[in-house]
């Protein structure tokens, strides 16, 4: 029987850091991020409804959508990310089932479902257990900011835009802490991946 983890935390807690020392383990990682990528990819019906609601003024010279300049819109206005996740979202659930399927076909023992958003957009049904990746405000508007190059500003704009990690404590089966060092992170993964395997 495989187990269905839903990885989840907040924007730059550590679900990719996370997720990539999954993979290096051999897990498959099915990550939210990578999917709304290629569900707003030129073609894709997503796509379509983004320039008719945001404009074209949103697409860069190959036609492509300006991401940062998406994000630019959406971090500061609720209405417009609520009508982006609106396009978007049901094309990443999609993406994801259909992923998950496929790892449940192959039996492995435990597939994980990277998902910043698992709790706000309550899709806890996904998944079997949730694992929160928790740092305190202050590290994930630190590390924000180093990771995007972004002013305060534009990072608490984002941070903002999500439920408080604080609050997800609460929500989430298993916490992994990662405010310390990236090998102490990992020693908690590895407990955890005792504990479920
Ligand atoms: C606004 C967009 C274009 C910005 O793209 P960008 O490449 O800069 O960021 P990326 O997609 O890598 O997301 C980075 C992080 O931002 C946070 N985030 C992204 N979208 C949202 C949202 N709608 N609400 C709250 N937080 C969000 C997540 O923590 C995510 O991990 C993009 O995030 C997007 O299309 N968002 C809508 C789809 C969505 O909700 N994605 C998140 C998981 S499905
Ligand atoms: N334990 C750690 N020590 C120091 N830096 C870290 C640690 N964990 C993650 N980082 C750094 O913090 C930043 C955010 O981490 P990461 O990209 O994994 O977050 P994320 O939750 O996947 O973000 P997003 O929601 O935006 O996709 C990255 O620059 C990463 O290298």
């Amino acid at each position: 029987m495989t187990i269905v983890i839903g990885l989840t935390g907040g924007i730059a807690s550590g679900k990719s850091t996370v997720s990539t020392m999954l993979k290096e383990i051999g897990y498959t990682v099915i990550d939210a991020d990578v999917e709304s990528r290629l569900a707003v990819e030129k073609g894709e019906p997503a796509y379509f409804e983004i320039i008719a609601h945001f404009g074209e003024e949103l697409l860069q010279e190959d036609g492509s959508i300006d991401r940062l300049k998406l994000g630019g819109i959406i971090f500061n206005n609720e209405a417009e990310r609520l009508k982006l996740n609106s396009i978007v979202h049901p094309a990443v659930r999609k993406r994801m089932n259909d992923k998950k399927e496929a790892a449940l076909q192959r039996n492995e023992a435990l597939v994980i479902l990277d998902i910043p958003l698992l709790f706000e957009s309550k899709l806890s049904y996904m998944v079997d257990y949730t694992v929160l990746v928790y740092v305190n405000e202050q590290t994930q508007l630190q590390r924000l900011m180093e990771r995007n190059q972004f002013s305060a500003e534009e990072a608490e704009a984002r941070i903002q835009s999500q439920m408080p990690l604080k609050d997800k404590l609460q929500l989430a089966d298993y916490i992994i802490d990662n405010n310390g060092t990236l090998e102490e992170t990992k020693v908690q993964l590895n407990n955890f991946i005792n504990e479920w395997k």
